[in-house]
């Protein structure tokens, strides 16, 4: 069974992903850590972000078993995520070994902004996961403040505003519901009940609890 998550910025598909993943014993690839790395590459290195040929190199040659999800999961590294994922080279480069993953024997739960569109089209179970810009800002400003970021509420608000901005209107792969996934607006939900929901779609689409 493959189960396809996407949704914007901090609307908690990730969550969702992984406890799917936990109940129903699959692996899980959260797709975005993937942009992540070659993001925090590019400002590593100090790359213009213009050069594709060196984009698209860094994301050929990622080491996806040793991904550091903690050091990649900063505002910083966010911004420069989503301007590489604009590279139509570089998703290129990260497209088989996504697929791959999905398609290994017993399935995966995969998440990010094309899984449903593009990586798995095939998927047996497709949510798309959002919740208002202003929740979702607020949920990632006492993730980061906690991890000591120096952020503040309105300068996460424009970075979520900003990221969705970018991934929705882009050429390549744009963020984009699925025309067979299903809804899950958590902006009224805590994580247990958006969890909740995920089962049930997943027990209506496949018979599985
Ligand atoms: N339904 C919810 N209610 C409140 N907080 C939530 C909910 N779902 C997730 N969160 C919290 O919101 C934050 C973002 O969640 P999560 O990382 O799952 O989102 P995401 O969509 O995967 O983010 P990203 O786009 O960065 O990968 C986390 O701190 C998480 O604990
Ligand atoms: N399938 C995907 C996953 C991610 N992206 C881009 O990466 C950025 C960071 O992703 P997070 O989920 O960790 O926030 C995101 O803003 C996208 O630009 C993508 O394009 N496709």
């Amino acid at each position: 069974m493959i189960i396809a998550i996407d949704g914007p910025a901090a609307s908690g598909k990730g969550t969702v992903a992984r406890a799917l993943a936990a109940h129903f014993r699959l692996p899980h690839l959260d797709t975005g850590l993937l942009y992540r790395a070659v993001g925090a590459e590019v400002l590593a290195r100090g790359l213009d972000f213009s050069d594709v040929p060196a984009l698209a190199g860094l994301a050929a040659a990622l080491d996806v078993q040793n991904l550091d999800g903690e050091a990649l999961r900063t505002g910083p590294v966010g911004e420069a995520a989503s301007r590489v994922a604009e590279i139509a080279e570089v998703r290129q480069a990260l497209i088989d070994l996504q697929r791959d993953f999905a398609r290994q024997p017993g399935g995966a739960v995969l998440d990010g902004r094309d899984i449903g569109t593009v990586i798995a089209p095939e998927a047996e179970v497709k949510i798309f996961v959002t919740a208002s810009p202003e929740a979702r800002a607020a949920r990632r400003y006492a993730e980061l403040s906690a991890r000591g970021e120096p952020v503040t509420p309105q300068s996460v608000l424009e970075d979520i505003l900003k990221r969705d901005q970018r991934d929705s209107s882009r050429a390549a792969a744009p963020l984009l519901r699925a025309v067979d996934a299903e809804l899950i607006d958590n902006t009224e939900l805590d994580k247990q009940a958006s969890i909740a929901r995920a089962l049930e779609i997943v027990a209506r689409r496949t018979g599985r609890g």
